[in-house]
């Protein structure tokens, strides 16, 4: 909305020249003196209204007070046949000659008095004329005193209805006695009930007046509910819970605020489960559900009926009961500030009551907003993007296993000859073959003990000619052990082949896992996909040419082929240059880059302190969005969002996760150290609930790469090959990794398991292919972009302005921030509907230039010049420089 002030100039501007009068800032009117304007927003003339109306309430109140007495005595004199208002101006002897007989009047007014008491009561509305007494006195009270004692809107419709309804009643039950006018009815009331009689006779009247009665009292007492079906009988009941003549009568007058949490409205239709409140009396304590207070007086309690039986039985024996019982059927939402309402009912009559749980008003304010709008899409702003098939992937191998069992026998009987050539019985060999190695599993004789089967793991090794074995002994919760031989022609698991299982394509369909990372086959063939989200984040190692990379591919790939772009960024980190470049074509889908970064994938160690130093601050703004929004974690938040309960006004977005990929952290670590381990480690640390999940791999995994803060916070740990036991106990904490062969076969350490996997195959191509299907898709402007983080001697420190070198929509620029009064980039962006980049540079010479104030992290920059004005002057002072 644009601001008041501008309003006016425009309105001002349009004015002018509707009357032909030349263009003229409004500026320049301002040299006319004006005598004050009692126009209507001037108080003094609201004032004067309000003391006039009071004036007028006094002098109505004591001329119609003096009517009851006086007017026997000035009914000569105000009487139309004798000339009415015109006597007002008559000489005593002309009202004389004009029939008079009592030509001084005795109203204590005078005749003003007499004639306007005369020209209300008598000629109007009888005694329901001292109704206009009180309308006076709300409106002049009201006017005067800024002090609000009824609504005035309300007090004239009730005084309408009353002054009307109370001159015909009073009319219909005075008529009985009289047959002409009388000043307790007017004449009004009394020719209302003449012309009625006539028309629907006395019955006929009595019936519409009770009828208006209670229409009125309907009114009255629903003014604040909706109850068109209220039983007419109802409302006859409520007769003395609500005054006509009470201005305050649009609330019930028992009607009391209590801290329960429930709405107890008896206006909003029946709830037969639920008993009616026979009684209550005000500031007194609800009682809790407890024997003794089922006995207590009901005069110091809320009590409660249980409508077991009829409602005329229950009235004879109201049985107490605790508040806690008789709420029982009403399922409640987490504190929502509830009421009760209750109204003096007489005793036959016995309403349904009925429970609603109030919602907050931010509740019912996202309830419409859904209503009207839908749900929130993330996925709308690309509506049309398909996410990757099948077929961009190989399909290497026929996918089956192919059992040899020429070799397997073979292997049995080594393992069985090498076994008892160290005394070593066996009861019984079971073997599994999996995708690279075989799994055999011995049940050894009684009395064999373990230990001897482990320690004879390298004789076993070298009887069988083999690299790559491994023994678990014993095999956890199986009470075997296993040894692991590899296969002389391991199959290849294709990306492809694990993509089509329908466990994986489920997992899709159904949402059933945050961030799903296909990690290949187990030693029995089973498809294993873990969920990044879970993990939460993965520490990756090997050896190099053992299948990291594929490996980090696999998992990008998988992500891929499951998420929507609006759901999930990633940030790539790629020292060594050459690894994930095939992603940069996905950049304005799927990655997140710095603001003023050209490249997506960080390569030089500078920009990644920098990159992971904006994931901490973007972290910490997601925190603050959380607490904010009273969630735990993103996707109690997201389910808001997508809810409508945050709106973007108040600063909440719809948070996509994001993937961090370090390709090769030893490298980082050893050019940057401290600064890269402190963000990974807070990183690690706390950004898994707000969505921020890492995956870190490194060549080296030495104990100064993988510190120990840096491994007690990644519990999810992948090991391909490493070339020495010691590196396998550096990433695993227990050996095993060294024993692997190579071409993506792993161990996946997930705290308390350790799973030898094969790691799908993806080959290049087959990522180009897909980067390719993503990134010819319609995106996003640019990538996501991360808070900007200004490090010791970054590009934004540098704050020399040169007023010949700015921006051309610097001016304009100005203004607009100015106006809007808020430093922010993204509002130069959209209002100027410029790029991040430049709209950022234009920012950053407007914090030079001293319009805005130094970058604050998630708050806009302080705008550092108050108005227009200033802003005109700062600009003509640097404009001459
Ligand atoms: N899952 C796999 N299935 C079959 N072969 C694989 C698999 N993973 C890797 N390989 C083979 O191993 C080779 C090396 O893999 P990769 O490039 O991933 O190694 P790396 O560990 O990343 O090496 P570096 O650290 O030097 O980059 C691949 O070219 C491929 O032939």
């Amino acid at each position: 909305m644009p601001p008041k002030g501008n309003q006016f100039k425009s309105n001002s501007i349009k004015e002018e020249n509707k009357s032909g009068a030349p263009f003229m800032f409004p500026k320049t009117k301002k040299a006319e003196p004006k005598l004050p304007s009692f126009d209507l927003q001037d108080g003094r003339l609201i004032k004067i209204t309000g003391l006039f109306f009071l004036i007028i309430c006094l002098y109505f109140l004591i001329a119609f007070t003096s009517y009851l007495f006086t007017w026997q005595d000035d009914q000569s004199y105000v009487l139309e046949s004798n000339g009415g208002w015109s006597n007002f101006w008559k000489t005593p002897q002309e009202l004389a000659d004009s029939g008079v007989t009592n030509p001084v009047v005795q109203n204590w007014l005078g005749k003003l008095g007499a004639l306007l008491s005369h020209q209300f009561i008598y000629e109007w509305f009888g005694v329901a004329s001292f109704i206009f007494v009180a309308v006076f006195l709300v409106i002049g009270y009201r006017l005067l005193f800024k002090v609000k004692l009824f609504s005035i809107s309300k007090t004239l419709g009730y005084a309408f209805f009353s002054i009307l309804f109370l001159s015909v009643a009073i009319g219909f039950f005075h008529g009985w006695m009289t047959d002409s006018p009388h000043y307790l009815e007017g004449e009004f009331g009394f020719w209302t009930n003449r012309l009625l009689d006539v028309q629907i006779g006395a019955a006929g009247t009595a019936g519409l007046l009770i009828f208006a009665a209670l229409t009125f009292l309907i009114i009255v007492y629903n003014i604040d509910f909706k109850l068109p079906e209220r039983k007419p009988k109802a409302v006859a009941a409520e007769t003395d819970a609500v005054s006509p003549d009470d201005g305050s009568a649009s609330e019930p007058k028992f009607a009391q605020n209590y801290p329960v949490n429930m709405v107890l409205s008896p206006e909003e239709g029946p709830a037969p489960t639920v008993p009616p409140v026979t009684k209550l009396t005000q500031n007194y304590p609800i009682k809790t559900a407890s024997p003794e207070n089922e006995d207590v007086d009901g005069t110091d309690q809320y009590e409660f009926n249980i409508p077991k039986k009829r409602p005329a039985e229950t009235a004879n024996a109201p049985k107490v009961v605790p508040l806690a019982e008789v709420f029982k059927p009403v399922v409640l939402t987490p504190e929502p500030v509830l009421e009760i309402e209750d109204e003096v009912q007489e005793e036959e009559f016995k309403p349904e009551p009925v429970f609603t749980v109030a919602k907050t008003e931010f509740e019912t304010t996202s309830n419409k907003l859904v209503e009207e709008f839908g749900l929130y899409d993330p996925e709308l702003d690309l509506s049309s993007y398909k996410k990757p098939t099948l077929e961009l992937l190989e399909n290497y191998g026929p996918n089956k296993i192919q059992i040899n069992n020429e070799e397997l026998e073979a292997n049995k009987d080594k393992i069985v000859e090498t076994l008892n050539h160290y005394n070593i019985e066996i009861d019984k060999i079971k073997a599994t073959v999996g995708p690279t190695v075989t799994l055999y599993e011995i049940i050894p004789a009684p009395g064999v003990r373990i230990s001897k089967i482990k320690n004879l793991e390298d004789d076993i090794a070298l009887s069988l000619a083999a690299l790559g074995i491994r023994i678990i002994a014993p095999m956890p919760g199986k009470g075997t052990i296993g040894i692991e031989v590899p296969n002389q022609h391991p199959e290849m698991v294709s990306m492809r082949s694990i993509m089509a299982t329908e466990k994986f394509q489920n997992i899709i369909q159904n949402n059933t896992m945050d961030l799903p990372i296909a990690l290949g086959k187990t030693i029995s063939n089973e498809v294993y996909i873990a969920d990044l989200a879970k993990m939460p984040h993965l520490l990756v190692a090997g050896a190099t040419g053992q299948g990291k990379s594929v490996g980090i591919n696999a998992i990008l790939v998988s992500l891929l082929y499951s998420k929507h772009p609006s759901q999930l960024k990633f940030v790539l980190v790629d020292p060594k240059k050459v690894e994930l470049t095939l992603f940069r074509k996905i950049e304005r889908h799927f990655l997140a880059k710095l603001p003023d970064e050209a490249d997506a994938i960080i390569t030089d160690t500078k920009k990644v302190i920098n990159t992971l130093n904006s994931l901490c601050i973007e972290m910490d703004q997601r925190y603050d969005l959380l607490k904010d929004a009273q969630v735990r974690n993103l996707k109690e938040y997201n389910l808001k969002f997508v809810n409508r309960k945050l709106v973007p006004t108040d600063g909440h977005r719809f948070l996509p996760f994001i993937v961090l990929i370090v390709d090769e952290f030893a490298d980082l670590m050893m050019t940057a150290g401290k600064e890269v381990e402190t963000p990974i480690a807070r990183l690690a640390q706390l950004a898994r609930a707000v969505g921020i999940h890492l995956v870190i791999a490194t060549q080296r995994p030495s104990v100064n790469i993988i510190t120990g803060t840096i491994k007690a916070n990644f519990p999810a740990r992948l090991a391909f090959r490493v070339l020495s036991k010691i590196d396998s106990r550096t990433i695993l904490d227990a050996g095993g990794a060294d024993q692997l062969i190579g071409r993506g076969d792993m161990l996946l350490s997930t705290g308390n398991d350790l799973i030898r996997l094969q790691c799908p195959f993806v080959d290049t191509p087959e990522v180009e292919k897909v980067s390719d299907f993503i990134g010819n898709q319609r995106g996003y402007p640019s990538a996501f972009l991360l808070p900007e983080f200004v490090g010791e001697g970054g590009e934004s420190s540098q704050k020399e302005f040169d007023p010949g070198d700015r921006d051309p929509l610097f001016e304009e620029a100005a203004k607009l921030i100015v106006m809007h009064q808020q430093g922010s980039t993204s509002l130069i962006q959209r209002k100027l509907k410029l790029g991040y980049n430049r709209a950022g540079r234009i920012i950053d010479q407007l914090e030079a230039a001293g319009v805005v104030g130094p970058f604050e992290g998630s708050k806009a920059r302080e705008v550092l010049l108050p108005d227009d004005y200033a802003l005109e002057q700062f600009l003509s002072s640097i404009n001459s420089k």
